[in-house]
């Protein structure tokens, strides 16, 4: 536990360093009393957050606590299950997305998603690549080979894949396939990537393959990730969020949460006292 918290100290003091530089960033996401139930069970209970561009923040709790249905109100995922009820507000770049004039399709352009366990197409490397453009109407094949490798090389698995473009992507290791998807989502030039879990079903090596490329996608994407890991919100997050039981105990600067936590059930939480 000792190393474990100087490890995070550590961590907190990198993170510092490369703070100091920030200008003040753009809301990209606002949740203004957000609710949500599944049937009779309130999942999300008045969350108020906002979320800001090229930034990495992590969502973390306990299991049950609401995570993976926060981010999935924000792409309107958890709208297809029937027995969903959502009040409330959720602003992106100043729209509420919650309005009925609000189209999906333009969210889904805007809002891209990985998952905990890859789940490329049974197509090849390039075709999981170009599906995205296609849909958008791009037919034209040098303008999609070039978005193709522009999202690989985004992705970090261009030189991996660069040879085997028309393999199929199921050949690929896990964390390879990860990658692909998240290369697919690139290539639909999303503004926000929200990620649940994507390393879980990870080995370590691919885990912080993966963590290098979050570092460098913050540059051009803001990025949401859902994760269990306490090391992993505190080596790549800015900011993070503590949920329990459908609420959000704290959100502040991971340093912050992690260093010198304001609520006692975060301290517990991310001492491993529970959950
Ligand atoms: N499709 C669903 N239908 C009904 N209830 C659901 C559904 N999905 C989630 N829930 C309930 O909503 C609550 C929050 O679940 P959610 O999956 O968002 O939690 P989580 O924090 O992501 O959990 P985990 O860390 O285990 O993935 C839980 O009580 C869960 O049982």
């Amino acid at each position: 536990m000792v190393e474990l918290v100087a490890e995070r100290k550590q961590m907190v003091s990198f993170s510092t360093q490369a703070k100091s530089a920030v200008v003040t960033k753009k809301p990209i996401f606002q949740t203004r009393d957000l609710n949500l139930w599944y049937g009779e069970d309130h999942a999300l209970k008045s969350i108020n957050l906002e979320l800001h561009e090229n930034e990495v923040t992590a969502i973390i709790g306990p299991s049950g606590c609401g995570k993976s249905t926060f981010i999935k109100t924000l792409n309107r995922m958890v709208e297809l299950i029937p027995v969903v009820r959502i009040s409330g507000d959720i602003v992106y770049r100043e729209k509420n997305i919650l309005d009925k004039s609000y189209k999906v399709e333009d969210l889904r352009t805007h809002v891209g998603m990985v998952f905990q366990k890859p789940n490329p197409f049974p197509k090849s490397i390039y075709e999981n690549i170009a599906y995205g453009p296609k849909i958008h109407g791009i037919r034209n094949k040098k303008f999609l080979d070039e978005i193709v490798e522009k999202s690989l090389r985004g992705a970090a698995i261009w030189d991996e894949v660069k040879d085997r473009l028309h393999e199929n992507a199921y050949g690929l290791s896990g964390g390879q396939q990860q990658r692909i998807c998240i290369a697919r989502c690139l290539a639909i030039e999303p503004d926000v990537i929200l990620m649940d879990e994507p390393t879980s079903a990870l080995d370590p090596i691919s885990t912080l393959k993966i963590e290098e490329l979050v570092q460098e996608l913050k540059k051009d994407f803001s990025i949401i990730i859902v994760t269990h890991n306490m090391q992993q919100a505190a080596r790549i997050s800015d900011k993070t969020a503590f949920f329990l039981n459908g609420e959000v105990i704290e959100f502040d600067e991971t340093n912050k949460i992690f260093s010198n936590p304001s609520d006692k059930r975060t301290e517990d939480y991310i001492t491993g006292r529970f959950g």
